[in-house]
């Protein structure tokens, strides 16, 4: 997957909610798309009184002016490449959902791995957020649906094990296999990469190392392929906004035009030093932000 003519600095646009600690949502993706060398934009879906320890409070701006922020950022800029996070009703879901049929995105795709039929439009990287670290919900129970009918528009979708489980229907992973047969599911039955990460993951092989996965939908005739990434597992309590921070990543290599493939190995050793580098920072007194610049200040 490759945009037709990248910019040199892609233009990259976060949809999602805001953490006033700066370490998760639309913050954490700011950060993230400078890292990558990305021009970062956000759009906030829901103001989120939080910090490293929980979530206090949500208010939900009304999804009319959700549209009017959507309609002010596409109206003016050429979007290379848009990372959804945090959605947290059915409203804001097919808010996002119609102003993304307006670029051009449909609900259903022909081609999902890389969308090479889909011209200029932007790539469209999901995270699927409904549990924050702190155990809090950020999406209603009764949005679930809408958020699974909703996976098709996503070039990728970045679940972690509860997550992944949710949208497979089934308990969390508690090893590997389970979690590639999740992912192999929603892959085939929704036609989108799904990228399963392993953060979750407590087995022995989980101890050291941290896999993440990627799986292909399965096309009719075709292998099914999938590619598995190793990193070292970082000792830390620091891992508040890891996820939002590795999506963000992937739709600026993605807009930088790299495939999944070769931008996962450069976000995960990005990621091993941003968590190594946490222990710098004196934020909080729960879960942590990743310090995102650590290789460019070191
Ligand atoms: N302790 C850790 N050490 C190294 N990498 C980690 C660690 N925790 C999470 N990651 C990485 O951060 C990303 C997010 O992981 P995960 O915890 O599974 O999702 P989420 O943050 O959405 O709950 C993945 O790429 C994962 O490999
Ligand atoms: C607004 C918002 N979005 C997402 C998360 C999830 O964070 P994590 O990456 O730690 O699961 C969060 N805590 N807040």
């Amino acid at each position: 997957m490759s945009l037709t003519s990248p910019r040199s600095i892609p233009n990259i646009l976060s949809i999602a909610g805001t953490d006033p600690t700066g370490g998760a949502g639309i913050q954490a993706d700011l950060k993230s798309f400078a890292a990558h060398r990305g021009y970062g934009m956000c759009v906030v879906t829901a103001l989120v009184a939080q910090n490293t320890q929980g979530v206090r409070e949500i208010h939900l701006p009304p999804v009319s002016f959700l549209r009017a922020q959507l309609d002010a950022v596409s109206d003016d800029v050429a979007l290379d490449a848009i990372k959804i996070g945090m959605l947290g009703t059915e409203e804001i879901i097919s808010t996002v959902a119609d102003w993304l049929d307006t670029l051009g995105f449909r609900g259903e795709l022909p081609e999902a791995t890389g969308h090479d039929d889909a011209g200029a439009r932007p790539v469209l990287v999901l995270d699927p957020v409904m549990v924050a670290t702190s155990g809090d919900r950020l999406l209603d129970a009764a949005a679930e649906s809408a958020l699974i009918a909703f996976l098709p528009r996503a070039d990728l979708i970045t679940p972690n094990v509860p997550e992944l489980a949710l949208l497979a229907g089934g308990e969390p992973a508690t090893e590997p296999a389970g979690l590639i047969a999740q992912a192999r599911a929603v892959a085939d039955q929704h036609q989108v990469v799904v990228l399963a990460k392993g953060g979750h993951l407590d087995d022995a092989s989980a101890q050291e190392s941290v896999l993440d996965t990627l799986v292909y939908p399965t096309q009719s005739g075709e292998r099914a392929e999938e590619e598995q990434f190793r990193s070292p597992r970082i000792h830390t309590q620091n891992t508040h906004g890891t996820g939002c921070s590795v999506s963000a990543a992937l739709a600026a290599l993605a807009a930088r035009g790299h495939s999944w493939s070769t931008a996962l190995p450069v976000v995960k050793d990005w990621m091993t030093a941003a968590l190594q580098d946490s222990e710098r920072l004196d934020v909080g007194q729960g879960h942590g932000p990743i310090q995102h610049f650590a290789q460019l200040w070191r």
